[in-house]
Parts: structure tokens; C-alpha cells; sequence
């Protein structure tokens, strides 16, 4: 099968995405050599106020010197009402970051405001880069405007989701439980909007770093609710997002077999058939081309 970079953007794997603290000089240097689909180097919540400074210097130098490529690059920058927002997008403006991510976003307004500063920066920086934004999808007020926010995505750079369970956890003063039972609605509804306007969307993160079984199912769950792939906080835990949300022997199995059975000159002009048992239409096949597409981007990416 055929890919271009087109292609490789839509089908562009995000099935681990590692934060990285800003203020942590040797967890950044290990980036290079680890599993992660994706980098999201962190200036809010994992970075102290009194070193929000120098982390993000560190990530401004690092990326200067580093090219992380085929990982795609993000920046988590604080929200624009700390003291630190408008000089972290300024700073990332400067980088070959591929984009960056907003927390504690509420509405469309704070989508707007940002891209506003991304692309003064980036027009002062003499830049023609096209840094994209991310949005964290943590706060009550989110979940209530979610269809306005993701629908940003029409007009600015917005090409994602991330979910915060954490933030969100605290903010409706909910418990967690291993089924997530609070946040159900939060994950579906996020899923929902991403989807409706074409973005792309990522799960929370697993706090108990220890748990592989608890991340294992987690993983699993978001891989049903239709989440892309998993925020991770530790090395140890890329490999379990990366085989969850990675194509499936099985899928890929019956992908190829689907797109067989519509290539097969017996079924010419079927709209409707039966595949190992399955009741298969057109809209199966084009879900099945995207899961080899999917599966031969990994493997031309990382062999
Ligand atoms: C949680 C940690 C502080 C644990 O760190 P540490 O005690 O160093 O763990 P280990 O000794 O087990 O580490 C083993 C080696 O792996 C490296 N390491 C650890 N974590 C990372 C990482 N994230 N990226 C790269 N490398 C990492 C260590 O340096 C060790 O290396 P070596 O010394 O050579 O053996 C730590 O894991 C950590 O800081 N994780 C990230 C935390 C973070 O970024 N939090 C913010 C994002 S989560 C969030 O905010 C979600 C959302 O907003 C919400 O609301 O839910
Ligand atoms: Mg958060």
C-alpha cells in the first residue's frame, strides 16, 4: 500500500505519549533512545514555579541541539492566565517543536488566544514552522463546552486532545476507581467531540507506576472508548501503550482478509458480504485499509 506524508500525518502513530519534566536534565536526555510515539516536554504541573524558568530554557536548548525525528515533539506551556503562558509559547515558537499542548483549556476563547500568540511568535521569529496545538481536557467547564472547543479545529492550528483525569479528578472532587466510573461520561463525550471534527485524541495517564496489570486495562479501556493512544509519566509503561494501541494481530488478520474478499472478482459488485463469518460492507473495508496503513507506517518508522 501506497503512503505519502499526507498519509503518514493522518495515520501518524500517537500510541505512547511520554511526558517529560522540563526541569529534569537527565529523564530529557533519555528521550532519544526510548519507545515513545510521541514527547511532551512539560513546563506546568511537573515543573516548580521557582524553576518554570530554567526548564524552559533546558527544552528551548535541547531542542536546538536534538532532532528527536520520527517522535513527534510536543510542549506542554502553562495556561495563559500564570505568570509563565505567553513566554512558554513565545519560547516554543522558537523550537521545531511540532506543537503545543494548552492546559486547564475551558473554551474556544483560550484556543484563540493562544494560537493569537503562536503566530505573533512565530511571524517575530521570522519562522514559517507550523507548530499545531493541543488542547488538555481537564476542567469541568471544558467537559460543558467541549463541541465549541473542538470545533476550534475549523478555524486555527488545534489538531488534538489530551485527556487529564488527574486535574479532572480534582476539580469535580470525584474518586478514581480501576473502571473509571466518574469519568466515563468525560472520555466519551471528549472521544465524541475529537471525532467530530476530525482531531486527534489521547487518554489520561496511569499514576501507579508499579501497576502493569492497572495500566494494562486502562489501556484497554481507552482503546474501546476510541482513544488514539495513552499519556505515560514513566519509560516502563511505553511498551503496554504501544502493543494496546498498536493494530492487533488479529485485526490485521481480518483486515487483510476483508480487503481480500472485496478484491476478490466473486464479489464484484457486492455491496454486502460475509467475511470469516462477519457481516462485512463497504464502510469495513475502508475501516480495514486503515488498520494496514496503520501497521505499515509503524513498520516502515521503526522497522
Ligand atoms: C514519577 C517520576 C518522578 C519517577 O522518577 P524516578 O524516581 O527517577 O523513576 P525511576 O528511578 O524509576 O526512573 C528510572 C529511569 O527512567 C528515567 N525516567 C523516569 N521518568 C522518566 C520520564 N518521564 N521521561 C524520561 N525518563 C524518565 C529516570 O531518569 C531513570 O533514569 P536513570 O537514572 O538513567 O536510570 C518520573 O517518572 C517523572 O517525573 N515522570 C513524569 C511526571 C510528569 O511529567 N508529570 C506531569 C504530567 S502528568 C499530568 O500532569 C497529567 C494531567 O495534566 C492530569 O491532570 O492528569
Ligand atoms: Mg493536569
Amino acid at each position: 500500500m501506497q503512503f505519502d506524508n499526507l498519509n503518514l500525518q493522518q495515520h501518524r502513530p500517537r500510541r505512547s505519549c511520554l511526558y517529560v519534566p522540563g526541569a529534569n536534565m537527565r529523564a530529557m536526555e533519555k528521550v532519544g533512545g526510548l519507545t515513545a510515539d510521541v514527547v511532551i516536554f512539560d513546563l506546568e504541573d511537573a515543573v516548580l514555579p521557582n524553576a518554570k524558568m530554567e526548564a524552559r530554557s533546558n527544552i528551548v536548548h535541547m531542542l536546538g541541539q536534538s532532532n528527536l525525528s520520527p517522535k513527534e515533539v510536543v510542549i506542554r506551556v502553562n495556561d495563559l492566565s500564570s505568570p509563565w503562558g505567553a513566554a512558554d509559547i513565545e519560547a516554543a515558537a522558537r523550537t521545531n517543536a511540532d506543537a503545543i499542548l494548552l492546559p486547564k483549556v475551558t473554551c474556544a476563547q483560550d484556543i484563540y488566544a493562544a494560537q493569537k500568540l503562536l503566530s505573533a511568535a512565530l511571524k517575530s521569529a521570522n519562522s514559517s514552522a507550523n507548530i499545531g496545538i493541543w488542547a488538555m481536557i481537564e476542567m469541568p467547564m471544558a467537559l460543558l463546552n467541549i463541541g465549541q472547543i473542538a470545533a476550534c479545529a475549523t478555524n486555527s492550528s488545534l489538531y488534538g486532545f489530551v485527556m487529564g483525569i488527574n486535574d479532572l479528578a480534582k476539580e469535580m472532587r470525584a474518586l478514581t476507581n480501576p473502571k473509571r466510573s466518574a469519568f466515563k461520561g468525560a472520555l466519551q463525550q471528549s472521544v465524541m467531540a475529537a471525532r467530530a471534527y476530525g482531531l486527534n485524541i489521547i487518554d489520561g495517564v496511569y499514576n501507579d507506576i508499579a501497576d502493569v496489570d492497572g495500566l494494562r486495562a486502562e489501556c484497554h479501556q481507552g482503546r474501546i472508548y476510541g482513544f488514539d493512544g495513552k499519556t505515560a509519566i514513566h519509560p516502563s509503561q511505553l511498551e503496554i501503550c504501544n502493543d494496546i494501541f498498536g493494530p492487533q494481530e488479529d485485526e490485521i488478520k481480518q483486515a487483510q482478509a476483508i480487503i481480500n474478499a472485496f478484491a476478490d472478482p466473486e464479489n464484484k459488485g457486492q455491496g454486502v458480504i460475509k467475511v470469516n463469518g462477519k457481516m462485512t460492507e463497504l464502510l469495513h473495508l475502508e475501516q480495514a485499509k486503515s488498520v494496514i496503513l496503520k501497521s505499515e507506517i509503524i513498520a516502515k518508522i521503526y522497522g
